[in-house]
């Protein structure tokens, strides 16, 4: 049915590919899409259903799957003036027993599908972890801008972040975090420190890119240290029991919640929660996956973004991202364009 073989993007070529200035920018857009409230005709429009999970329990595995349609969206740092409209389709898988494998592969594997908007046709498969990764990170960009640098002026000058968890989400918030904005410190913790220490290593390695230069990285062997001082966290581990609390933290921190397993709030005290403003990616999303939570959501940061609702000033604030298939598909949007436009010039 298909005349041409779809295009395929590597996850090697999707890391060249992205840039950080694209990924805020797609982000932004993909968070304000899925609002419901329309506050201007440029607001780009979405829909994306709840995901399905499949379980393989004797395999122990786990499947699921994210299908999302936007339009109307600008990313004038990918194609200046081009209006877009994406159809996109993720699949993840997490096989737990990956990591033993005789060739190891990662414990999750995503892909993610892009079709033709005026056919329906596939045209391009582009390998998603690197996608899910930078998406992540990106969103919570866009949730650190609005939920905590434009709170009030005392955020605008050089903050302190800490990092729950050095695994590839940790990893990648600390780069695009610190990439995006004024960072000093970089406070790391992870169950082994040996992962903290690499991280460390890179993160300096790299430092000469962040916005601030003079950025200084610490490890440390428990969470309470790690965050004493922080202004922006991120949680990004599979902790099944809380290792955020609300004595660990300040007044005004502002809180990324990424991580934990099935449960999505395993990793923060219901304490803290309840005394921070809650906010999420998507109501689709917050209604159906943190249904189990007991703390009221204020809103979406969408909505924030739009100025649909109102932030209210000196709050701490936790941005849980659950992870939105307009944002893979907006991610993926950026790699496809890029990686064309790259091949038609040679
Ligand atoms: N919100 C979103 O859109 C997304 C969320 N995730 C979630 O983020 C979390 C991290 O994912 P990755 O970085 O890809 O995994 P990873 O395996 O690369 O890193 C996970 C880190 O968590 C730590 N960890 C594991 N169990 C722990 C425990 N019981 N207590 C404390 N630390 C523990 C490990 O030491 C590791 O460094 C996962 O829960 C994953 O489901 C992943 C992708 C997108
Ligand atoms: O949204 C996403 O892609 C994921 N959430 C948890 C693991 C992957």
């Amino acid at each position: 049915m298909c005349e041409n073989r779809p295009t395929f993007i590597t996850e090697a070529q999707v890391e060249e590919l992205l840039t950080w200035p694209a990924v805020y920018e797609a982000s932004e857009q993909a968070l304000q899409s899925i609002c419901e409230k329309r506050t201007s005709d440029s607001q780009p429009s979405a829909k994306q259903p709840p995901r399905p999970f499949v379980e393989l329990e004797r395999r122990n595995g786990l499947a699921f799957s994210m299908l999302g349609y936007i339009e109307n969206y600008r990313m004038q740092s990918v194609d200046q003036g081009k209006v877009f409209d994406t159809l996109a389709h993720k699949i993840v898988t997490a096989f737990t027993k990956n990591g033993q494998l005789a060739k190891p592969l990662p414990v999750i594997i995503a892909t993610v599908f892009l079709f033709d908007t005026m056919t329906g046709q596939l045209k391009t498969i582009v390998e998603g972890n690197g996608v899910t990764a930078w998406r992540t990170a990106g969103s919570c960009m866009v949730g650190t801008k609005y939920l905590y640098f434009d709170r009030n002026e005392k955020c605008k000058s050089d903050k302190v972040l800490g990092i729950l968890g050095c695994g590839v989400q940790g990893r990648i918030h600390a780069i695009g975090i610190s990439t995006m904005f004024p960072i000093s410190e970089i406070h790391l913790w992870n169950r082994s420190v040996a992962k903290a220490a690499e991280l460390k290593k890179e993160l300096e390695s790299l430092a000469g890119t962040f916005k601030s230069k003079h950025v200084k990285i610490f490890i440390h062997e428990n969470v309470r240290d790690c965050v004493k001082t922080a202004d922006i966290i991120v949680t990004a581990t599979q902790s099944t029991s809380p290792i955020l609390f609300e004595d660990m933290v300040k007044e005004n921190v502002h809180i990324n919640a990424v991580g934990a397993s099935k449960d999505h709030h395993s990793e923060i005290d219901l304490k803290l929660y309840r005394n921070s403003k809650l906010y999420v990616d998507s109501w689709t999303g917050g209604k159906t996956e943190l249904k189990s939570l007991d703390c009221p959501i204020e809103a979406e940061v969408g909505e924030i973004i739009t100025k649909s609702k109102a932030l209210t000033q000196n709050q701490r604030t936790i941005f849980h991202s659950l992870g939105m298939a307009v944002t893979d598909a907006v991610v993926a949007q950026i790699a496809e364009t890029l990686y064309l436009k790259k091949k038609s010039t040679f």
